[in-house]
């Protein structure tokens, strides 16, 4: 990426071990006043963020591959977005769109029409988080159809909220302890091809799918399918070619809303605005959230306008939903988007990183997979000689590699997955520098 001025030097610099000493007195206040259940990935604390690097309360400039879990995608402070925040800012932060409407909340809507895959007439509604996004597109659709039934897949991760963590597949750390949680959630396997049988195409695993909703739900109890066309938290599985085709095509036959929750997909992260568009499938609805605003809490359900319109007036809302400054900096953000064409960007960035992945795990035994599109890569470790995961190693890779300055995330239902999702606002420079650091950290610890 050669066309940004960046307002902070984009290089990886230590100045103090890590933590340094005023991270560590950040965390001796924090452990005083936050409550222990709100975790971080890292024990540094942020003090400046441009494009791709996070300098630190210590001076530390660290490579940021996690752009917040897939969120700052131009970066976390780009110009454009913040002159937009500022302009709205002063005029006003909120009036509550179910009491006085803005324009800026309308134009949101418009783009999202735009954007989204699906040519038919669609329509919007505005939150703030992705659980809620989800929540929502959920309510429509049980209203839409009159029925109570909803599928969700192995592996999946849809929020935190009581039906969001119902919709979650993984019990520790989203949902040990927090139930009873909502009915009629029934969850189906998912295609995951580095450990699906040899040979399953993506057709025969949705099959297998749909033979059970038919069976156990019964298709006409089934209000929707709710599915990452690349799941996030679940490991960044990207499902074989044909199965959610197959699934959308069995829901539009039955009656059933196909809900794309592409919180974590959407917004150029997988080489296209949206994932769904790689699989050629274009849902119902669209939940989408993270990389839609710049880094401002905002997400949203763009969808049919049969099925949203369907909802009786005030039945969609929220104190914040589509808060008048997080729509100025999605209205800037995706003009950033679409001025640096970045889903060309992290095209080029699957093309640039894929092969220096590939030969890493063509150099050790302890890389089961790589995987993902664009922006959104992975890299599955398992035990060698076995298919057996090893979360212990990539928790190892990941604290190592923020000891050197980069700042990597894990993820996965074995925990066994590091994740990359560098802003697509990187520079090839350091990006290169982010990987190369990876790769040493692996063979470091695996010779
Ligand atoms: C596909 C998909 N749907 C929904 C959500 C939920 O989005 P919220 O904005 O965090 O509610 C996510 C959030 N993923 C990051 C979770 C981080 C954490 O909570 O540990 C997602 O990826």
């Amino acid at each position: 990426m050669t066309s940004i001025d960046y307002r902070l030097p984009q290089r990886r610099v230590l100045v103090t071990a890590l933590p340094g000493p005023r991270s560590a007195a950040l965390t001796a206040r924090r452990q005083a006043a936050v409550a222990a259940g709100v975790g971080s990935a890292a024990p540094v604390y942020a003090a400046d963020v441009d494009g791709g690097v996070i300098v630190d309360v210590d001076g530390n400039s660290l490579i940021d591959l996690g752009s917040g879990v897939a969120v700052t995608s131009v970066g976390a402070s780009h110009p454009r977005v913040v002159a937009a925040i500022a302009e709205q800012a002063e005029r006003f932060t909120h009036t509550c769109f179910m009491v006085t409407p803005y324009e800026g909340y309308v134009r949101v809507a418009e783009e999202l029409a735009a954007l989204t895959p699906g040519g038919f007439d669609k329509r919007t509604a505005l939150f703030n988080s992705g659980a809620e996004a989800v929540e929502n597109a959920v309510k429509v659709a049980r209203l839409a159809t009159g029925r109570p039934a909803v599928v969700a897949f192995d592996h999946a991760f849809h929020g935190r909220t009581n039906l969001t963590m119902a919709l979650t597949a993984k019990s520790m750390p989203y949902k040990a302890h927090f139930g009873p949680f909502a009915p009629e959630i029934h969850r189906m396997p998912l295609s995951y091809p580095y450990r699906d049988e040899a040979g399953l195409t993506g057709e025969q695993a949705a099959r297998r799918a749909i033979s059970r909703i038919e069976v156990q739900i019964g298709a006409d109890s089934v209000a929707a399918i709710v599915i990452e066309p690349i799941q996030g938290e679940g490991g960044f599985i990207v499902p074989a070619p044909g199965f959610l085709a197959t699934l959308a095509q069995w829901a539009r036959e039955r009656g059933v809303v196909f809900i794309a929750d592409e919180v974590q997909t959407g917004f150029a992260r997988t080489g296209a605005w949206f994932a769904s568009e790689h699989e050629g499938i274009e849902p119902d609805i669209v939940a989408m959230a993270k990389g839609i605003a710049g880094g401002m809490p905002l997400s949203a359900i763009t969808g049919r306008a049969e099925l949203l319109d369907r909802v009786h007036a005030g039945g969609l809302g929220g104190t914040y939903g589509g808060n008048p400054v997080a729509c100025a900096a999605a209205l800037a953000g995706i003009e950033v988007m679409r001025s640096l064409d970045l889903p060309a960007r992290a095209r080029a960035i699957e093309t640039a990183v894929v092969p220096r992945l590939r030969e890493l795990a063509a150099d050790t035994d302890v890389i089961g997979d790589v995987r993902g599109r664009g922006a959104m890569l992975a890299v599955e470790f398992i035990r060698p000689g076995t298919d057996a995961p090893d979360p212990q190693l990539a928790n190892a890779i990941a604290a190592e590699a923020l000891s050197r300055g980069v700042v990597l995330l894990t993820c996965g239902t074995y925990g066994n997955v590091i994740r990359l999702l560098p802003p697509l606002v990187i520079g090839d420079e350091l990006l290169a520098d982010g990987i190369g650091v990876l790769a040493e950290v692996v063979r470091d610890l695996t010779r």
